[in-house]
């Protein structure tokens, strides 16, 4: 298995380029085989969780390719040979957006089996408001053998009301209906980036949707779609988890290809904890000189602050000076990652959904396990703030969604190397050597 170790101290200065929205991605990866002619998708991130996407939508016969071979980003999609409406592999099970097949293929072929979705062990993570959605829409919904399958005979535009705000339920009707008949409207819809991105690359390929953004989105329902070309929004929780890395290692980082709009929450956050932020026209650029100020955070649907971002944020306050509150409040089950924060020397306290943080002076190198995506990368950016060397372990989270993560840190000055150890002692003898080595 591989892991990161990492020598932290350096502060991390310099630029760097965000990728495209592993979140948007899918979604929209979903919604272009649901057209017959050829769509070009493009800043398209190369992480795990795309390819077993693209795996996934090879095996029921979409054509998948990439014009120039060496460019990972740019992909044609071209689902008109599809061939089976099931979707089950050992992979596809193990992500979340899976579940976006569903609303694809019930949309586009009235029926639809594909794997229960995975995705981060962050909480329980029910999709009955998805299952509403699709059998509003006139479609039956079971699950058997670990599937989900939905079939209708006709589907008709229906009048939704989500119970929860739910980014995956609010993208996944709004794939469906936009091949039902009729309009749809969600209410208490997600406004999230992603959402607004999905849409508009439906709308690219002729579908009526409008209102994404906002609580309340209507879908017209077309027949068929034509061919697009659409560019992916630059991620978010990548963006925000480069300026949390420069404000945890008090340092100077441009990050660059980014909507600053979509960071505001997280800029807020940094500005109140004493970091200074500039927005440039697609690029922030985050600096941090002094001890940070405590603050509160709750984490919130969009335009809140990201619950993907929360755990990089705790990482950044158990340095500040004084008690933080931080809140979760869509995942039951995401402070897993405080047991092994508090092994590099922080001082954490959860109870219920709220960790009390007490800001420490410094967190000192140690080997921790990463539990999920985000905190694997929070514990990144510990080890990068820490006197010493951190090893992090299970950084198969990591690579679900951060493209070249070790580079681009490592162009940022920040010292850290991937290395696949083949048990403890090779691990503690590699350690050593990275910690006498002069960098
Ligand atoms: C692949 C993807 O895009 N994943 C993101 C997506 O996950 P995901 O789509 O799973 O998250 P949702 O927005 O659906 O979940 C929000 C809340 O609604 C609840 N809920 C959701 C659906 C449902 O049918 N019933 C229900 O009760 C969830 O348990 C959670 O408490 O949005 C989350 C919230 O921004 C992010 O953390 C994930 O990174
Ligand atoms: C939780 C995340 O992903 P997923 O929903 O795919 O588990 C995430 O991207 O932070």
């Amino acid at each position: 298995m591989e892991q990161y170790l990492i020598k932290g101290g350096n502060p991390l200065v310099g630029e760097v380029e965000i990728g495209g929205a592993k979140n948007s991605a899918l979604g929209i990866l979903a919604a272009a085989i649901m057209c017959d002619e050829t769509v070009t998708i493009r800043n398209l991130p190369d992480v795990n969780d795309i390819n077993v996407f693209l795996n996934a939508v090879i095996s029921i016969g979409a054509e998948v390719r990439y014009p120039n071979p060496k460019d990972r980003h740019t992909v044609t999609i071209n689902g008109c040979g599809i061939r089976t409406h099931e979707v089950d592999n050992d992979y596809i099970r193990k992500i979340r957006a899976s579940y976006y097949l569903i609303g694809a293929l019930l949309g586009k072929y009235r029926e639809a089996g594909v794997a229960l979705p995975g995705g981060c062990n962050i909480g329980s993570r029910p999709i009955d408001q998805h299952q509403k959605g699709f059998k509003a829409l006139g479609a039956k919904v079971w699950i058997d053998r670990g599937m989900i399958f939905t079939s209708a005979d006709e589907l008709n535009g229906k009048h939704i009301y989500l119970d929860v705000v739910s980014v995956g339920a609010t993208i996944n009707i709004m794939l469906a209906a936009s091949r039902a008949k009729g309009m749809t409207i969600i209410e208490n819809a997600a406004k999230e980036p992603h959402v607004v991105d999905v849409a508009q690359f439906l709308n690219q390929m002729g579908a009526n949707i409008k209102g994404a953004g906002t609580d309340m989105i209507k879908i017209i329902g077309v027949d068929r779609f034509r061919a697009a070309d659409h560019e992916i929004i630059p991620d978010q929780i990548e963006a925000g988890t480069f300026m949390c890395a420069a404000v945890a290692t008090k340092g100077d980082v441009t990050i660059k290809h980014v909507i600053p709009k979509h960071l505001e929450s997280i800029s807020a956050k940094l500005i109140e904890m004493g970091a200074e932020i500039e927005e440039l026209d697609d690029a922030v650029r985050v600096v941090a000189t002094k001890r940070l100020s405590p603050t509160t955070v709750k984490t919130m649907p969009y335009p809140g602050f990201p619950t993907d971002m929360q755990s990089q944020i705790a990482v950044c306050l158990s340095l500040a000076d004084g008690t933080s509150l931080v809140t979760e409040k869509i995942f039951e089950n995401r402070f897993k990652y405080t047991d092994e924060l508090t092994k590099m020397g922080a001082n954490i306290k959860v109870e219920g959904n709220t960790a009390f943080i007490t800001g420490v002076d410094k967190y000192t190198g140690a080997v921790v396990v990463a539990p999920d995506l985000r905190a694997g990368a929070a514990l990144v950016i510990a080890g990068l703030a820490a006197e010493g060397c951190t090893c992090v372990e299970q950084i198969q989270y990591i690579q679900r969604g951060y493209e070249n993560f070790e580079e681009k840190i490592r162009s940022l000055g920040g010292i850290i190397e991937r290395v696949d150890v083949e048990d403890r002692t090779d691990r503690d003898r590699m350690m050593r050597k990275m910690s006498l080595a002069a960098y």
